[in-house]
């Protein structure tokens, strides 16, 4: 039904602009549609596969007036008769000066190759071991069968997504202990999560005559739990747990404090970043005196590296970095324990090598060093860590590294279905700088990936929730289904419809609420401030975006008291030296009092442009993070404009900030839920139905990523290109793109990666 009523107003979603359709949706769960012929409540029905309409809830019974043709209603007509209803059309909210954009239908990724089965050839397996694990299910392809038994000698496995490199690890370990009796302390096997290094411990010990005291001798972790083993062995005063800085705000507190010589602005320096600046410079072997600052940015991050490493060193203490420069720098200084680690070392096994980085790579070529057993296995299409220093060239240079190497290609997709393997080969055959191979799916159960449009980044929250919801009711389980993003502050407006519904769903750990980020706590401080002027912590929070001091708090704590105002006023009463300053400051409490009566959009203009927050983002100046501040505030303006007023507004922040610590409690537990996951975090994971937010230029790619090309730079953007390329072999049945009409309130243009 393409009719409803919204109190005067006839609406006809023949008529209506895409633009609409969110606030429609809304209006129908406040139960404020209702249906012109029977009067009966109605709602939107926004969902992926299907056009807009209005439906009644009732389910027998149905209303003749969901029968009336949309198209026979006229757009401007008082009232009129239909099907013997009458139907009064005083106004419709679709007259417009200028025409509605239409909603865009859904559309399957089209010219895929067709499916050509080519069942995988049954190895023929000589050895007795590998022939039990095969009589338990567990198949190898000729690939798989080779990449597991080539012991000896570097050997590369270049793997594709969903190929089976975890079960070509795990066979081959247990070939090696079971039939070569190969002796289990002297493998090194390597994974990238401790999560994984688990797993597949787990999956060793289902296997026929494995004895747990036979896998617990392999070192198997990720590359820090290795190497730390090894320095607490053999300095365990220097390296006690105590010492170890474990979080960020413990090393951002140093930081912070070294800043203060070069007078960084707490609140203003991106102190995150610096911390991450300096652990990319470690973990390539780049120490204070190797680095060449190119700009500002660059030198403020040196001094606080220097200062960083002093203060550690002074007090003893060390980070996660340090755990394998520290090992590093040890075995290099004690030659004899090095000749011991590499004579009981024989066999290296290392996964996820695309994301490796200088330290990691060259710890494992001084252990190698004798007889170079090192097999690895990566996909360079997944190295997606360029950022904490991995570089795809270490998978791409292995062979040369390593003279002798035996490469082997994995091919053969067993998780994904055809229409996705092919538009994933299709997307990432575009990269420039990659090792050649193309998979190949073992099935073709599942339909081509969907391409849909959404008005912004609200109907896609919406759109998607509606999918899952009709899965949910055909039988679908919450864990098939998850939702990957490029960045943690695309998922706010999922994450707040999910909140809103019973449906169960977990995040990352370390996912912030997107109202918490610094440049939204800012401005949301003069909102809060507006609503309650004793409020001393907006109070606080407000100083540094009107480039006040944090002591002017002190100062307009005491003015409070001697004008006997709040802190609003209080501003009227603080004096500067300068003239400027005085007369923007007796303007403050007006325009910070206003803000409460505004909508809240208005109401963030205000403090954009008249109270200076505008301004306070660009000098901010250097925001070497990924996002930057002014998008926060372009994602706020799309959230606040569901909202009538600036108390709704904050009553929901305060809401959805205390959900997310709530979901995180969840995410600690083994639920059936769905994921809410960047990317990144989604790599080796795989589910039935994957969701992909935001797939236009500027999100995926990353806008940091197209300045660069701009600039000549390729390589980021290929990272990025990898980027889609694991979101979409994450998915075995079912892929959904998101292309949305606008992002951040302006109009976006589909992802270049997907013109294939
Ligand atoms: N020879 C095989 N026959 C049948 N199924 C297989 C075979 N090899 C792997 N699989 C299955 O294929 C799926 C993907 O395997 P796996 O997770 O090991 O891939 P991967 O290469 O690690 O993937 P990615 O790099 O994309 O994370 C798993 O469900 C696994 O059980």
């Amino acid at each position: 039904m393409k009719l409803a009523k919204s109190g005067d107003e006839l609406i006809n979603l023949q008529y209506i602009s895409v633009s609409q359709l969110q606030t429609l949706f809304d209006q129908g769960k406040r139960n404020e549609l209702i249906c012109p012929a029977c009067l009966e409540q109605v709602k939107l029905y926004l969902g992926i596969h299907e056009p807009p309409y209005f439906y009644h809830q009732r389910t027998t019974n149905p209303c003749p007036g969901a029968t009336v043709e949309a198209k026979s209603v006229p757009k401007t007509e008082s009232s009129m008769e239909l099907n013997g209803f009458k139907l009064p059309t005083s106004r419709t909210i679709t007259e417009e000066k200028v025409e509605p954009t239409p909603f865009l239908k859904a559309r399957p990724i089209s010219k895929n190759p067709a499916f050509v089965e080519t069942p995988s050839v049954p190895s023929t397996i000589t050895s007795t071991y590998l022939n039990a694990l095969q009589s338990i299910g567990i198949q190898l392809d000729q690939e798989q069968l080779l990449a597991a038994t080539t012991v000896d000698g570097p050997v590369l496995v270049l793997s594709g997504a969903g190929s089976g490199k975890t079960r070509v690890l795990t066979v081959r370990t247990a070939y090696m202990l079971m039939e070569q009796q190969i002796d289990p302390r002297s493998i090194m096997l390597v994974t990238f999560t401790a999560k994984s290094a688990k797993e597949m411990q787990q999956r060793l010990l289902t296997y026929p005559n494995m004895s747990p005291s036979l896998v617990s001798q392999i070192v198997s972790g990720t590359f820090h739990s290795i190497f730390y083993k090894i320095l607490l062995f053999h300095e365990p005063q220097k390296w006690r747990r105590d010492l170890l800085l474990k979080w960020d705000w413990e090393k951002e507190k140093i930081l912070k404090q070294a800043g203060r010589e070069l007078e960084l602005d707490e609140k203003e320096f991106a102190y995150d970043q610096a911390l991450g600046q300096i652990g990319l410079w470690k973990n390539s072997l780049v120490f204070p005196r190797d680095v060449r600052a190119e700009d500002d940015w660059e030198k403020s991050c040196l001094f606080l590296y220097e200062k960083y490493e002093e203060y550690k060193a002074q007090n003893g203490y060390y980070d996660f970095d340090d755990m394998l420069v520290g090992c590093y720098q040890f075995l290099q200084n004690h030659p004899d324990l090095l000749l011991k680690y590499q004579q009981r070392f024989r066999y290296f096994l290392i996964d996820e090598f695309q994301d490796i980085n200088k330290i990691q790579y060259e710890l494992i070529k001084i252990l190698s060093i004798l007889e170079k057993n090192v097999f690895v296995v990566g996909d360079d299409d997944q190295a997606i860590y360029s950022f904490r220093g991995s570089d795809p060239q270490y998978i791409l240079n292995f062979a040369h590294d390593f003279p002798g190497t035996k490469t082997i290609k994995l091919t053969e997709n067993y998780r994904s279905s055809h229409e996705i393997v092919s538009t994933a080969n299709r997307i990432i055959s575009r990269n420039q700088k990659r090792l050649s191979k193309t998979m190949h799916a073992q099935h073709n159960n599942g339909a081509a990936p969907i391409l849909f449009y959404p008005y912004d980044e609200e109907a896609e929250a919406t759109m998607i929730l509606t999918d899952i919801q009709e899965k949910l009711a055909k039988g679908a389980r919450p864990s098939d289904f998850a939702i990957l993003y490029r960045t943690h502050s695309m998922s706010r407006a999922i994450f707040e419809r999910l909140a809103a519904s019973n449906i169960p769903f977990i995040i990352e750990k370390d996912a912030e609420s997107f109202y918490q980020r610094r440049v939204i706590r800012g401005i949301l401080a003069f909102l809060r401030l507006s609503v309650n002027p004793d409020d001393t912590k907006a109070a606080g929070d407000v100083l540094s975006a009107l480039f006040l001091k944090q002591s002017v708090l002190q100062e307009l704590k005491a003015q409070t008291i001697l004008q006997d105002c709040d802190y609003i006023d209080a501003f009227g009463f603080v004096q500067t030296k300068h003239a400027f300053q005085q007369r923007k400051l007796k303007k403050i409490p007006a325009q910070i009092r206003s803000l409460k009566n505004l909508s809240p959009l208005a109401a963030l203009e205000i403090i954009e442009k008249d109270l200076g927050y505008q301004d306070f983002i660009k000098k901010r100046g250097n925001e070497a993070g990924i996002e930057k501040g002014s998008d926060d505030i372009r994602d706020l303006r799309v959230a606040a404009k569901r909202f009538d007023t600036v108390e709704a507004l904050l009553e929901h922040v305060d809401h959805m900030t205390a959900m997310i610590q709530e979901v995180k409690q969840w995410s600690r537990q083994d639920i059936d839920a769905v994921q809410l996951t960047t990317i990144h975090r989604a790599k080796g994971l795989e589910y039935e139905s994957v969701y992909l937010l935001a797939a236009v230029d500027g999100s995926l790619p990353h806008d940091f990523s197209l300045e660069a090309y701009r600039k000549g730079e390729l390589a980021p953007l290929e990272e990025e290109r990898r980027l889609l390329y694991v979101a979409a072999t994450r998915a075995k049945q079912q892929l959904s793109i998101s292309v949305p009409q606008t992002r951040r309130g302006k109009t976006a243009y589909p992802s270049r990666f997907l013109k294939i």
